[in-house]
């Protein structure tokens, strides 16, 4: 192992065209790692904090670097994460900002496997890493906070989860996404993309599943293999405190409940993210244990990678699946804690990506190395290809 000697910290663009954080670390070795931090749109309330980009760096620069530069191995994940949590003091990382703490991370994370000469997911996940792949979860349609004036529904995902491969997964869910496209024009729809390159059409709900439906039974056909739906709700945006306000209706929690496990059964869900409000544990687990042995319950906004609230949602069977986003909880450390927890336990870990992203192709490496049975990272879209082609390129050389 040998000592980071160097920590560079900057603003860059991501995919929104806001600034966020991109870090470097180097080596003593000569060793090289580079990140950038991802933002969310539909953020939960308990993921720890972002500060604006500028300020995040600025006090990164005064209080975490000294401690790392120097100091630190950067093959030592845990001592590098250690540090970020010792320098920022809060456990939400709101003096530093988790958007300058994941930065980091992952950067020295990637400088360890450069001086390994090793890939990133060998060096997180053990030598014998690479020979089970995620099944990639495709945004095609979607609105909520990531487009205006489309479907209440977040994210209508297609889930490839026939495919013999990743890189025939990752095809299929942008062939979708392109049926998609054709089934719009074919019904006058005119739409433009939401953050994450989804189609955000200006549908209600109903018409939005009819749509997806058809479009996965068009590509199922030509690819020959079983394509599932999936959706992210996102019904933390949806709550008002006492209802689950759509545009067209309202419901209460228990027709929240019926509604999804409605869904589940009509549309043979095989994911559904957030379908409750993000303080509802016992909604979460009515739900679960109406649903959970056909589809995957997933908690993001509820858990956001955060092994307390993790925990808690354990105790009362409140889901069987967890998302996966580094920059809720911070850092690395904490994301494999949070993963192992829930393996533990029996819940899939979900790598995810957000909504404003870059080129960083971090969690592709994060879902192979941890064996997750799925990312979601978009279908098409050059922040979301970058993660899919990283997929498609660790599988072709493992
Ligand atoms: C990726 C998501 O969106 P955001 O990054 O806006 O939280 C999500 O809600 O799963
Ligand atoms: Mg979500």
């Amino acid at each position: 192992m040998t000592l980071v000697t160097e920590v560079r910290l900057r603003r860059v663009l991501d995919s929104r065209g806001n600034p966020t954080v991109e870090a470097e670390v180097t080596t003593e070795s000569g060793g090289f790692g580079r990140a950038a931090a991802p933002s969310g749109a539909s953020t939960g309330e308990y993921e720890a904090i972002e500060l604006p980009a500028e300020e995040a760096i600025a006090a990164a620069r005064e209080r975490a670097v000294p401690r790392i530069e120097g100091q630190v191995y950067a093959g030592d994940q845990r001592g590098v994460d250690a540090a970020l949590r010792g320098a920022d003091g809060t456990p939400d990382f709101s003096a530093i900002g988790a958007n300058s703490a994941v930065a980091v991370s992952m950067a020295a994370a990637k400088a360890g496997a450069d001086m390994l000469g090793a890939p990133l997911y060998q060096h997180l996940g053990g030598a014998f890493r690479g020979d089970s792949f995620p099944t990639p979860l495709g945004n095609v349609v979607g609105g909520g906070e990531h487009a205006a004036d489309a479907t209440d529904i977040q994210e209508f995902l297609a889930a490839p989860v026939g495919a013999p491969s990743v890189a025939d997964a990752v095809f299929a869910n942008a062939a979708v996404h392109a049926a998609v496209a054709d089934l719009l024009a074919e019904r006058d729809i005119p739409a433009a993309k939401g953050d994450e390159g989804a189609w955000a059409p200006a549908v209600a709900d109903e018409e939005a599943f009819a749509i997806v439906a058809k479009a996965i039974d068009r590509v199922e056909d030509e690819v020959g293999f079983d394509i599932r739906m999936g959706l992210d709700v996102a019904a933390a945006e949806l709550y008002d405190g006492e209802r689950y306000v759509y545009a067209d209706t309202e419901r209460t929690t228990d027709e929240q409940i019926d509604y999804i496990a409605g869904l589940v059964e009509d549309y043979d869900l095989a994911y559904v993210e957030d379908p409750l409000d993000e303080d509802d544990y016992e909604g979460f687990a009515a739900l679960t244990d109406r649903v959970g042995s056909r589809t995957l319950v997933c908690g993001d906004d509820l858990f956001v990678t955060n092994t307390t609230r993790l925990r808690e949602g354990i105790e009362v069977g409140a889901a069987n699946s967890i998302l996966v986003k580094p920059n809720q909880i911070g850092t690395l450390s904490d994301t494999f804690d949070a993963i192992e927890l829930a393996r533990a336990n029996g819940y899939d870990p979900v790598v995810s990506h957000r909504s404003g992203e870059t080129e960083d192709t971090t969690i592709a490496h994060l879902a192979v190395a941890t064996d997750a049975p799925f990312i979601k990272t978009g279908a098409v879209g050059g922040e979301r290809t970058a993660k899919l082609n990283e997929l498609i390129r660790i599988e072709a050389n493992a």
